[in-house]
């Protein structure tokens, strides 16, 4: 099935490109398509995964899938959460959005240092589906004191993982969208869909 996969991230293209193809979809990026992102105006990740991947599919007449993510931190209560993207201020500014939480974690006197990635993967089949599929993905790890590793993007290069002793900007990318929140978002939703049908 060709769909358009609703995400400006290079970064999440990489990742969800291969694990669609094997799973079927000829997933095009919206970017070839040439509208405009959405508005994250959602007040969960749900909502607005719903609104990415609705705005494809209302520019295009395509199924869409969208992600939404984002980095949530014990010691930070929560944040940066929703606004993972543009927390220090600027959209996909990673260096700024990881100097910003270094700096809060800093501030506080031995922090917990547990986090997670979370991911809402949406499935629309037409813009007034009023059935997405929806599948949701976390990876649980620790924030480190200083980036480590150059690999992967966003805040990758302060999220530890325990199981594999590294940073996930240390892991081939392979290996981290088999285990991260997007890869086994993804795989409940092919999971999903093989129920659905
Ligand atoms: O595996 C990840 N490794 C590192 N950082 C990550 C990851 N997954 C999400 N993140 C952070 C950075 C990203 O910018 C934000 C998501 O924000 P989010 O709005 O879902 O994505 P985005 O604005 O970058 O692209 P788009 O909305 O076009 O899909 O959370
Ligand atoms: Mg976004």
């Amino acid at each position: 099935m060709r769909l358009v996969l609703a995400t400006s991230n290079k970064g999440k293209l990489a990742e969800m490109r291969p694990i669609l193809a094997e799973t079927g979809f000829d997933a095009v990026p919206q970017s070839e398509f040439g509208f405009a992102d959405a508005e994250e105006t959602g007040h969960t990740f749900v909502e607005n995964a719903l609104l990415k991947a609705r705005n494809a599919c209302r520019h295009t007449g395509l199924p869409a899938l969208a992600d939404d993510s984002g980095l949530i931190i014990d010691a930070l209560d929560g944040a940066p959460g929703l606004i993972s993207a543009h927390y220090a201020g600027v959209h996909g500014d990673a260096a700024g959005n990881i100097a910003k939480v270094l700096a809060e974690m800093a501030a506080l006197e031995n922090p917990v240092r547990t986090a997670r990635f979370y991911s809402c993967i949406v499935l629309l089949k037409h813009a007034e589906d009023p059935q997405p599929i929806i599948a949701e993905g976390i990876w649980h790890g620790e924030i480190l004191p200083a980036p480590q590793g150059d690999g992967g993007f966003g805040y990758d290069p302060i999220f530890f993982d325990p199981e594999h002793g590294c940073s996930a900007a240390q892991l081939p990318t392979e290996l981290k969208s088999r285990i991260s929140h997007r890869g086994r978002a993804l795989a409940q939703l092919r999971e999903k869909l093989a129920t659905h049908a």
